[in-house]
């Protein structure tokens, strides 16, 4: 597969080190409104923690509590092993970046002095923080010659949510909460974004909190994968397959309910073992065929048709297969090297369902 599909497989990333811990904490508002219900909850170093579930149900509540916007009831909330409590609200922040759906830029500032805002309040010298603006716009895409001196309202939607990222990372955060970062953005665009967000968290390795009601954005980005119901419970957490394939709760199964099995698709990939012997007269010629939105290598058979590359997900495989319904031939660095047919689709269907853990740990209350 190409190296910037979201993945939200198990176990490809992260360590069990707690970098945020919830322990019991709880959020009552002064109305009574019980936003979030005695959460013991772990985002372990460098993984992608994906919250989602109905609108209401504590989602953000819960991400703020990290950050201090929002303070806990009872319980405790720890980063990098500290209480929350106990630190200094404004130096927590600058250590936990923040990006939300309606970015925050600020409109009167340019972009490259919207990225720059934590350097400047951190001190660093005017070089430094140039050079850092710098390659954060390059990393989102944004060519800094031609964003850097733009203001706000002279970016598109998807632009200035690339910037609110590049701003939020903007002094190597260890920590980065996103609340609905990519909800203002139009679905092409989202997809990108998500793709774009997915390689650029793994390369830096940052550890992050994510917010969404989206469950197909949830489990494309997500390491693991937290349900909350209303009030404020969480249901289950678990990586993607396993929440797809084995809801542990009627509200967890109802979330991913229909269209689970085709969410399976655009998570699993199609290994070797999936694959059988080429067959005689097709070869791929080297034309691009490939639709953009595919992980193929592009390249189509010798009489025209598709092929697919092994670690395409395997919703590329389905879209292929829907073309060529006798079988594709599968490449790997550009030579054929199998044959696939819907029957071993099917199999490496049940395969991703079974890689499933059987013991889903769930929530610890
Ligand atoms: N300041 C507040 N005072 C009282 N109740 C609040 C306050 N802020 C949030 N709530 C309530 O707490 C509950 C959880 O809200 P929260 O914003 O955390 O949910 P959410 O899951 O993020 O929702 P959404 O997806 O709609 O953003 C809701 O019932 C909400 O009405």
């Amino acid at each position: 597969m190409s190296s910037d599909q979201p993945a939200g497989r198990p176990g490809t990333t992260g360590t069990d080190e707690a970098v945020i811990r919830f322990d019991r904490a709880r959020k009552e508002y002064p109305d009574g409104t019980v936003a979030v219900h005695e959460l013991d909850l772990e985002v372990r170093e460098h993984e992608l923690l994906v919250l989602v579930g109905a609108s209401g149900c504590g989602k953000s509540t819960t991400l703020r509590m990290v950050n201090r916007l929002v303070e806990a009831t009872s319980g405790r909330v720890l980063v990098e092993g500290r209480d929350v409590a106990t630190v200094d609200p404004v130096a927590l922040r600058r250590r936990i970046g923040y990006v939300i759906q309606d970015v925050g830029l600020f409109p009167h500032r340019t972009v490259g002095q919207n990225v720059a805002t934590v350097p400047e309040l951190l001190g660093w010298d005017r070089a430094r923080t140039r050079t850092r603006v710098g390659d954060l716009l390059e990393l989102v895409g944004l060519a800094p010659a031609t964003y850097a001196g733009r203001y706000p309202h002279q970016l598109s939607g998807g632009e200035r949510q690339r910037v609110g990222v590049a701003r939020a990372l903007a002094a190597d955060p260890p920590v980065l909460l996103m609340d609905e970062p990519f909800g203002a953005v139009d679905p092409s665009g989202r997809r990108r974004l998500q793709q774009e967000f997915w390689r650029i968290q793994r390369e830096l390795g940052t550890t992050v909190m994510f917010v969404t009601h989206d469950v197909d954005e949830a489990v494309r980005l997500g390491d693991r994968v937290a349900v909350f119901r209303r009030g404020g419970h969480l249901e289950q957490v678990s990586d993607a397959v396993t929440l797809l394939a084995r809801p542990r709760t009627p509200t967890v199964a109802e979330l991913v309910g229909t269209g689970s099995t085709v969410r399976l698709l655009s998570i699993g990939e199609l290994t070797a073992q999936d694959v059988g012997p080429p067959r005689a007269g097709r070869a791929p010629d080297g034309a691009s065929a490939s639709d953009g939105m595919s992980g193929s290598d592009g390249t189509t058979g010798g009489d025209g048709g598709p092929t697919v590359a092994l670690g395409d997900r395997l919703d590329v495989v389905l879209q292929a297969l829907a073309a060529a319904p006798d079988g594709v031939p599968v490449t790997a660095g550009g030579a054929v090297v199998g044959h696939v047919t819907a029957d071993a689709l099917l199999r490496a269907v049940r395969r991703t369902v079974a890689s499933a853990q059987p013991a889903d740990a769930g929530p610890a209350s």
